[in-house]
């Protein structure tokens, strides 16, 4: 179920269907004990993550500026400084969920995205453990430049596991999900290095979309592309919602987020500040954000 904000009166929309606030909570409530009953597919414990960095002392300074200074002062590197990301969070997801990760600037939501893809080297204390394969969506994740994008998506296909008959069947269904061509016709027989990062962001996440996931992580995907394709992608993970396991989606949006997501992790400066109920969680982060 699409779990929404639920307004006091009235009807309200849920995948797709119109029903009342009690129908609405009876749902939500079912949904949440069957994501309780279900098995786990990540449990994230005591997790921290730490980055190395060279230059802490200057943080208004430029990287030209710090090379020329490393220049003059005959220094390779300046001081290595340790920037602790994630500090000790705890959680457990479940088949079922969807799980918003929320937060200012800076509080390791992407950094946390990344520890489940397993894309962290592994300087931790504690660690993540996934059942099956974690897929990360979104505008990291890598495509050949130099290639077109029809290219793209065979290869990307194949990477995910599709047997090329079925890369065959769907190639034209992901072309026309992205959108790309649709504005400037046969975009997608151009290099993606000539691809606006909105229209990159939009294939990468259709090709990704395309299969089913243990553990789908998306990270800002629903942030670019225009209304329609957001619409789009919405839809698209709610049904890979329905049939997978768990999704993890890092927003800003926190309307987004309560559009398809029962829970929400409030990650503030490393630290889990709130874990719970998708409106609870939001509603309290945007008190602490206007207050
Ligand atoms: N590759 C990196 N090297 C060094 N520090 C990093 C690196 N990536 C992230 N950080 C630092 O780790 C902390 C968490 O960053 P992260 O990108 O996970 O936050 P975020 O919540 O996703 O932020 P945003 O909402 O701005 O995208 C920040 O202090 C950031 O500066």
């Amino acid at each position: 179920m699409a779990e929404q904000l639920i307004p006091a009166d009235g009807k309200v929309l849920v995948d797709g269907e119109e029903l009342t606030r009690e129908e609405a909570l009876e749902r939500r409530a079912k949904r949440r004990a069957e994501a309780a009953r279900n098995s786990p597919t990540v449990v994230v414990e005591n997790l921290h993550v730490h980055y190395r960095v060279y230059g802490g002392s200057g943080a208004t300074r430029g990287a030209a500026t710090g090379a020329l200074n490393r220049m003059i002062h005959r220094r390779k590197h300046d001081a290595l400084r340790d920037v602790h990301a994630i500090k000790g969070i705890s959680f457990v997801a479940r088949r079922g969920e969807s799980i918003g990760l929320i937060g200012s600037n800076g509080s390791g939501k992407s950094t946390l995205l990344r520890a489940i893809a397993g894309l962290l080297p592994a300087e931790k204390v504690g660690g993540v453990y996934t059942d099956g394969q974690p897929s990360l969506l979104g505008v990291n994740a890598a495509l050949m430049n130099d290639l077109s994008g029809e290219r793209n998506v065979v290869l990307g296909c194949l990477a995910m596991g599709l047997h090329p008959n079925e890369v065959k069947e769907k190639y034209q269904s992901i072309i026309e999900f992205s959108g790309i061509d649709e504005k400037s016709p046969n975009t997608s027989l151009r290099p993606m290095k000539t691809y606006s990062s909105g229209q990159a962001a939009r294939l990468r996440f259709s090709i990704a979309a395309v299969k089913l996931h243990d553990v789908l992580l998306i990270d800002e995907a629903l942030a670019t592309g225009d209304a329609g394709f957001q619409r789009r992608s919405e839809e698209r993970i709610r049904d890979l919602r329905r049939n997978a396991g768990t999704v993890f989606v890092v927003s800003h949006s926190l309307s987004s987020v309560r559009d398809i997501c029962d829970r929400a992790i409030w990650l503030e400066a490393g630290l889990i500040r709130m874990d719970g109920d998708v409106d609870e969680v939001t509603a309290a982060y945007e008190a602490w954000s206007n207050g």
